[in-house]
């Protein structure tokens, strides 16, 4: 389990994280999603006792990371695929952490196994596609067996092989009950993966929701034009559904099309414009997230 309390990260005038509280628990997969510089690198390093907090606490299993005693067997991460020293062989580099963490050299075989990259593990780190690295990263994340489990952006500079598999990866870690915090700042991307998001901008909670709720809440509506505004609206309210009017249409929820042309029809109402709206999750994310860009496309244009 992961807890994020009350955590501020101040980086000289800038607070990179700002009182953010939350909660991951087993057997999901949290999406962590912001705009870019939104705080998410920040909290995750919190978490793992890779930058201080000014204030407020990151926990792993109810502890700070720097009180877990072997931390390699309780978390695992994936940040930053390219900081790995590029001069060993992936199974020399896998060796080395194992060692030092005490685990034995037969995992290392397993873990080369579990993220196909046991045909490439005399290859040094240096001559490994991104793609390969990741899956380097995601071994040596996933070598002390942890419960929990963070990944930083891991489908960057993926292909759309590359971008399957780590999705199937973490929703696999997650479905065999361990707790799964991913990053990204695609809302596309984390449809496709998370069971829960947790939204943040400029180091703030926007939004800690499960993925069918978020879906729910942006749900679509159906616009509709006719001659007789006042006649259809009192029909569709009669049958249930919800009504407001818009430049002088009628807006209505909770009936599909269909139904609402079938009623239409039952009381003789003349239907001139029926148009299905939906907000993807995109646009819902979009919408979120409107004040915390940091850059916007117009002002770089400029
Ligand atoms: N070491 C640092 N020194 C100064 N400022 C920093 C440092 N690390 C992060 N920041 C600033 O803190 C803010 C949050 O950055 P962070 O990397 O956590 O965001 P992010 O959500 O992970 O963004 P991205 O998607 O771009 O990686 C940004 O404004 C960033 O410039």
């Amino acid at each position: 389990m992961i807890e994020v309390r009350e955590l501020t990260k101040r980086y000289g005038a800038v607070r990179a994280v700002d009182g953010l509280s939350f909660e991951v628990k087993p057997g999901y997969v949290a999406g962590f999603l912001g705009p870019n510089g939104a705080g998410k690198s920040t909290t995750m390093r919190a978490v793992l006792g890779l930058d201080a907090p000014t204030s407020g606490e990151a926990l792993v299993n109810g502890r700070r990371y720097a009180g877990i005693k072997r931390p390699m067997f309780e978390v695992g991460a994936l940040l930053d695929a390219n900081a790995v020293h590029g001069g060993r062989s992936a199974v020399n580099h896998l060796r080395c952490l194992a060692r030092s963490n005490g685990i034995g050299l037969k995992r290392v075989v397993e873990v080369l196994e579990q993220v196909g990259l046991a045909g490439a593990a005399k290859r040094r780190v240096s001559a490994l596609s991104l793609g390969m690295k990741q899956r380097l990263g995601v071994a040596a994340a996933l070598l002390g067996d942890p419960g929990v489990l963070l990944f930083d952006e891991p489908v960057n500079g993926l292909d759309p092989e590359g971008i399957r598999w780590i999705r199937g990866l973490m929703r696999g870690l997650a479905a065999e009950g361990r707790t799964v915090l991913v990053s990204s700042h695609l809302m596309s991307e984390m449809a496709l993966t998370a069971d829960r998001i947790i939204v943040v901008g400029r180091g703030r909670l926007i939004l800690e929701s499960s993925m069918r709720d978020l879906a729910d809440r942006f749900k679509r509506d159906v616009l509709v034009r006719t001659p007789d505004v006042a006649g259809l609206r009192s029909v569709l309210e009669n049958a249930g559904a919800s009504v407001s009017v818009d430049d002088g249409a009628l807006v209505v929820r909770s009936l599909e099309a269909a139904d609402i042309a079938d009623l239409a029809a039952r009381h003789g109402i003349a239907v001139h414009e029926l148009t299905p709206r939906s907000a993807t999750l995109e646009d819902a994310y979009l919408e979120l997230t409107e004040d915390s860009v940091e850059f916007r496309t117009a002002e770089v244009a400029r």
